[in-house]
């Protein structure tokens, strides 16, 4: 089997993208958010207390005839940024373009953080990091990616991210029109249950490449990527005007600077990130004042290379064991 479906940035500045998937019978439809650094798949639902539902999509097990409620199973999530959410677990029919598992666990929340709440473009998110990582208790439950695996053609999902457009999520097979030249693999390294994977170095605009293995995530669900400071302070150095603002919790810029570019190495392959993802978004409407797509990953205790590095190539993502993760130009 293979599956395909759009990836859909939700704002203007891709703060996240979603993705059209159905639950249960008749199909429910919602978007949702496919995040690699996680492996929860859950949904605002019909149990979402009202005044926590704004705007989103919801799914309601007792409309669906082949819903059923995995009684005693729990969950509660808290993600990287502060938001989570937590509640009870159904299985039910689950297609992601065109590919469908039957009897997916669906977490169906009970409570969400304000920040979802907030955000009515994103109905949920479908965990794509390796199941060791679910919080379904007492048993912990297999991704759709996990639980798809034995009927896809290839044992893989690819992302293909766009800059300020649609872009795509691919299951079970590699489409050689969504890329030039090879794939580069390199080894994913899957304890603690991320796509954890080294970059074999970096470059700022046109200076030379700097050799050296630095670990992280490639996680779809995070918009900026996240360096160790001695990284990102190189690259701002290059900046006129910015500077690492406490009250803006990161690197801010004139918006009229001129960026270079950030060229990122897979193995022997360099993939450079425009200079525009990094212009990442103005601090308010009205501002002259930017903030950057680069950040330091110094408070968080792991990289990211979040969607800002992802959107730059075509990324395998590969279940095989071991598994590995691989990068092509677009
Ligand atoms: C440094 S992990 C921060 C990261 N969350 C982000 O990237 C959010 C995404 C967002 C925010 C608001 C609306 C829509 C999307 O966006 C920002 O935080 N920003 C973008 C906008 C910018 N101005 C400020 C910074 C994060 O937790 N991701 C998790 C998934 C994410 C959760 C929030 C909803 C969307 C999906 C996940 O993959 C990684 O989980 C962990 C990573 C590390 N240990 C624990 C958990």
């Amino acid at each position: 089997d293979t599956g395909s479906a759009a990836a859909i940035p939700i704002n203007e500045v891709d703060i996240a993208y979603v993705t059209p998937v159905t639950i249960g019978t008749p199909p429910q439809t919602l978007m949702l958010d496919l995040d690699t650094g996680s492996s929860d798949l859950w949904v605002f639902s019909s149990l979402t207390p009202s005044n926590q539902v704004r705007g989103q999509e919801i799914y309601s097990p007792t409309k669906s005839s082949t819903s059923k409620l995995l009684s005693g199973h729990t969950w509660s999530i808290r993600y990287g940024d502060g938001s989570g959410s937590r509640g009870t677990v159904y299985t039910d029919n689950f297609t992601i373009g065109g590919l469908e598992v039957k009897s997916q666990a669906v977490q169906a929340a009970l409570e969400v953080s304000s920040s979802f709440t907030q955000e009515q473009s994103l109905d949920g998110l479908v965990g794509l990091g390796f199941s060791a990582l679910n919080t379904v208790r007492p048993s912990s439950q297999l991704t759709f990616f996990d639980n798809a695996r034995p009927n896809l053609d290839e044992e893989v999902f690819t992302a293909d991210l766009k800059y300020h457009a649609t872009g795509s999520y691919d299951f079970g097979f590699i489409d050689s029109k969504k890329y030039a030249g090879n794939i580069t693999y390199t080894a994913v390294q899957q304890s603690p249950g991320y796509w954890t994977h080294s970059l074999s170095g970096y470059s700022v605009g046109s200076g030379a490449f700097q050799a050296s293995q630095i670990s992280g995530i490639s996680d779809t669900g995070t918009t900026l990527v996240y360096l160790p400071t001695a990284i990102v302070t190189a690259y701002y150095r290059q900046v006129q005007g910015a500077q690492n603002s406490q009250y803006y919790g990161g690197y801010v810029f004139p918006c009229s600077s001129t960026l270079p570019t950030f060229t990122f190495g897979i193995e022997g392959a360099r993939f450079t990130i425009p200079a525009s993802y990094i212009n990442y978004t103005r601090i308010s409407p009205t501002s002259t004042t930017c903030y950057g797509g680069l950040q330091s990953s110094s408070g968080l205790g792991i990289n990211i290379f979040g969607d800002v590095a992802l959107k730059a190539a075509f990324v395998v993502f590969s279940g095989t064991n071991p598994p590995r993760i691989g990068f092509a130009i677009k």
